[in-house]
């Protein structure tokens, strides 16, 4: 019968009820009750496939909650979450009021750290094994589980390293899928390889070296054998580390083979696995493709481009550019402050390098950014995509600080294109050679200009550094704009009654500021409304209120943007609403001026 064990287990203490022979089962139904709705719901698939039967060894041995799971990433934790209460909850999964697609502290006493970005599974647990010691239980377990990408993150090896000198009671597992997003890179994942291949002499283990108790390889499809193992580590204290070998997407078939699509498929047939495809003709391009594709051509004719990605080569589309000059386009796994650095190193030596980072993850790179790129005024160009909201990630994706913690750098230009024609056209004038380090901040999705490829793709025209547009002439209100967002603004003036009243000016250069465009604005408006999908604290927003400041102008201005507060889950249009910069909101606001 369709899950007869899963529909009965509301906690874990339910889970440890059933006969250890039938956990198979349970395992079966708890995979295709994932299949199921995330066929429907869409989110990340592959991850929590792998891990149906640790998650499921995991909380049969071990007492959780008091016993401390911690996730690294949470993008693999559905089973955990359907096994923790949240079954029924589970087809709410990242959508708005739903439950968030990663463990999170205040959604359930299970979830026992927050994650979103990588590699803190380790200190995390650390930090709590060491808090149980300090408080006198020395019975209670912590669990860090980390994948084979994240685990080469520097933060990770922090964490060993330090967690060695320790007797904290701490396991780490590492679930090895030899894939992250793309397949993993470096020379930690050949050694984990020759581990699990038999190649590395056991007495070379470089974890047993860090004093943990190492034990595995073993295959985490095997239920019997994971629960044995975790059962005898169980008993051993101090740091240990457990290997274990799954498969990313385990238990559909497509998903097993293209893991690299399956890792989140958008919607798709839970029967067949097919993957519905959307009708893409005449949509405009993903602002990903956008910089993918030129930063190939602009590379094609200038041989000192060089491309960098932290583990997101598909993502950032720098694949585009990976596939044809390998030795000029570095994947360099989970590592954005060796991203920062190394593209800092390069520019040393004259290179024209694009570091493209989410601008979420650009967040963990921050001291690289000041001190080793801005601080000497190396020109790097810093491509921050997905800035801005993201949607159903929710708030520990969100690319919403990036303006305020970037226009206080000194020497940085800090610039967010209204398009996909100026994200070219700025691509095309970092590599004309600039004095400074920029960073250009582009959004998750798609673009407004259908036919981009067709007739823009490639005409490059140089930007003048700092150079603000009069997009329309108004006569009473001024709004100010920054970014994509200014497509908003241009639909809401259209709706409201009194388009000849409001003028619209798009301020690309968050830093340098347009400052004669501003004197003009400022001596002609006396109410002026500045937007940005960047948080109102800092940003664009913030930099206007200072320039009216510095210069004694008395014009009411009202900022709108991310609000003081972590943007949850949902999609863009519903956290637009929430923010009040969606269309509609402008439209109402502009109206009541
Ligand atoms: C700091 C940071 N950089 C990048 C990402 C994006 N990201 C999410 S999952 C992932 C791959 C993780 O791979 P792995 O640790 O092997 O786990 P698996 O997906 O195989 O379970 C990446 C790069 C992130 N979440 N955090
Ligand atoms: C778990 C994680 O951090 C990534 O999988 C992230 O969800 C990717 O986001 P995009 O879908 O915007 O590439
Ligand atoms: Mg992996």
């Amino acid at each position: 019968m369709k899950n007869n064990l899963l529909q009965n287990i509301n906690s874990p203490s339910d889970l440890r009820l059933i006969d250890e022979a039938q956990l198979p089962e349970v395992a079966r139904e708890l995979r295709n009750f994932i299949i199921d709705i995330i066929a429907v719901k869409e989110g990340h698939l592959g991850a929590s496939l792998g891990v149906v039967e640790l998650t499921i060894a995991l909380h049969y041995v071990f007492d959780t909650p008091n016993d401390l799971l911690v996730w690294d990433v949470g993008h693999q934790a559905y089973g955990h979450k359907i096994l923790t209460g949240r079954r029924d909850d589970f087809h709410t999964n990242r959508q708005l009021g739903g439950i968030s697609g990663f463990p999170k502290r205040d959604e359930s006493i299970y979830d026992t750290f927050g994650v979103g970005h990588s590699s803190t599974s380790i200190s995390a647990a650390l930090g709590m094994a060491i808090a149980s010691n300090l408080k006198g239980d020395f019975e209670k377990q912590h669990i860090a589980v980390i994948g084979d990408a994240s685990i080469a993150s520097g933060m990770a090896f922090e964490g060993l390293n330090h967690a060695g000198v320790t007797d904290a009671n701490l396991l780490v597992i590492l679930n090895d899928n030899a894939i992250g997003i793309d397949p993993s890179v470096g020379a930690l994942k050949k050694y984990l390889t020759a581990v699990k291949e038999g190649k590395n002499p056991r007495q070379n283990n470089m974890i047993k070296s860090l004093n943990f108790d190492y034990s595995g390889p073993i295959d985490g499809h095997d239920i019997f054998a994971v629960i044995k193992e975790l059962k005898r580590l169980q008993k051993i204290k101090g740091p240990k580390f457990l290997h274990v070998i799954t498969t990313k997407g385990k238990g559909l078939k497509q998903a097993e083979e293209d893991q690299v699509k399956y890792h989140a498929p958008g919607k798709f047939d839970a029967s067949t696995g097919e993957i519905y495809i959307k009708a893409e003709e005449n949509l405009p391009p993903k602002y990903q493709d956008v910089f993918g594709l030129t930063v190939l051509d602009l590379a094609r004719k200038n041989e000192k481009i060089i491309g960098i990605t932290p583990a997101m080569p598909s993502g950032s589309s720098l694949n585009f550019m990976m596939k044809e000059f390998p030795k000029r386009a570095f994947d360099v796994g989970i590592a954005e402050q060796h991203a920062v650095t190394l593209a800092a190193g390069m520019a040393t030596q004259g290179m024209i390098v694009y570091c493209n980072i989410y601008s979420t993850f650009l967040q963990r790179a921050y001291d690289q950014v000041i001190h080793d790129v801005a601080l000497q005024n190396l020109p790097v160009i810093f491509c921050l995509d997905r800035a801005g909201l993201v949607g159903e990630d929710g708030a520990t994706h969100h690319g919403v600080f990036d303006i305020a913690y970037l226009r206080c750098i000194p020497n940085m230009i800090v610039y967010a294109p209204r398009n996909e024609i100026e994200l070219q056209n700025i691509l095309y004038t970092a590599q004309l050679g600039l004095k400074h380090p920029i960073a250009i901040r582009y959004p998750r999705g798609r673009g407004v200009i259908p036919d981009w490829q067709k007739n823009y793709q490639g005409n490059y025209q140089a930007i003048e550094i700092g150079k603000s547009d009069c997009l329309k002439q108004g006569s009473k209100i001024a709004i100010l704009s920054n970014g994509t967002i200014a497509n908003n603004v241009t639909l809401a003036i259209a709706k409201t009654k009194n388009p000849e009243q409001l003028a619209h000016y798009d301020f690309p250069f968050v830093k340098p500021l347009d400052e004669n465009q501003l004197h003009s604005i400022f001596k002609k408006f006396k109410t002026i409304i500045t937007i940005e999908d960047g948080t109102v604290i800092g940003g664009f927003g913030s930099a206007i209120l200072e320039f009216a400041s510095t210069n004694h102008y008395s014009s009411q201005i009202t900022t709108l943007g991310i609000p003081d507060e972590f943007i949850q889950h949902g999609n863009v249009a519903e956290l637009q609403q929430y923010c009040k910069i969606d269309v509609k909101s402008l439209e109402i606001l502009f109206s009541n001026f």
